[in-house]
């Protein structure tokens, strides 16, 4: 049987990560968060001492990422060598070094690389992957692709539902900092050809995650 594989991206605060999460255990596929890897090599940069926007420095930083995550929908772990550091990564401190290091053209390159290998290796019947580029460039053949968008107010009052300790402004503006440079890298706010929009500013959560549900059946039916 063909692999089913579904490609989300989408701006921060869509809700790829946990609609893809939640859309993967009804299916039983498996689900790849790539931000993640992107914000644990900001964390490994940071935790060496390394200066993020030093675009060399990232480079060196590559060949000691020892990187590994899980694919499981109801609880996965990042781990960078021995180190846990699903919580760690993320602090608001890797959330604002993470576009710079994500600008770096052979980090996107070895993520990709990355990326195309836990694809590969899944043994479930599909995986959802979510990021900014995965229906561009990561996986652009995938079974379906969607772009989750919502507008910027709905997306930055989630956010800050979710972090608790920092002031609502304070998200805001740093989420508006990250998705504008961002985006100076990857088209994630308009759908490439054959991308399907799902716009959830009006929908509750379940209903988002049915709306993913439909285009993914609707594509597994072409
Ligand atoms: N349609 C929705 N309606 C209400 N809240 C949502 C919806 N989709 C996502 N959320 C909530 O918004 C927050 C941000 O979602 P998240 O999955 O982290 O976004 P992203 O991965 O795109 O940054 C989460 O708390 C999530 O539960
Ligand atoms: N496919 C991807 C995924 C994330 N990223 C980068 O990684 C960062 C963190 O991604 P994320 O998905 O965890 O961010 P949120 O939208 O969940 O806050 C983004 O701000 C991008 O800089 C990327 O460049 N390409």
């Amino acid at each position: 049987m063909t692999k089913t594989v579904v490609a989300v991206d989408g701006p921060a605060g869509s809700g790829k990560s946990s609609v893809s999460k939640a859309a993967a255990k009804r299916l039983g596929f498996a689900f790849l968060d790539t931000g993640a890897a992107y914000r644990a090599l900001a964390w490994h940069v940071l935790d060496a001492g390394a200066d993020p926007e030093q675009g060399a420095a990232v480079i060196a930083s590559l060949a000691s990422f020892d990187y590994s995550i899980g694919t499981d929908p109801d609880g996965y772990a990042v781990h960078v060598g021995e180190t846990d550091v699903t919580e760690s990564i993320r602090e608001p401190r890797v959330s604002a070094a993470v576009s710079a290091i994500a600008r770096v053209p052979e980090v996107r390159t070895h993520l990709t690389e990355l990326f195309r290998s836990i694809i590969r290796d899944t043994d479930k019947p599909g995986i959802i992957v979510e990021g900014r580029d995965i229906t561009t460039v990561v996986a652009p053949d995938a079974t379906a692709r969607i772009l989750l968008t919502a507008s910027e107010e709905a997306r930055m009052s989630r956010r800050s539902a979710e972090l608790a300790t920092e002031s609502a402004s304070d998200v805001a503006i740093a989420l508006q900092k990250r998705d504008r440079a961002d985006s100076r890298v990857v088209d994630f706010m308009t759908a490439a050809d054959g991308v399907v929009t799902v716009d959830s500013t009006n929908l509750n959560f379940d209903e988002t995650v049915d709306a993913v549900l439909d285009v993914i059946r609707t594509s597994q039916e072409k």
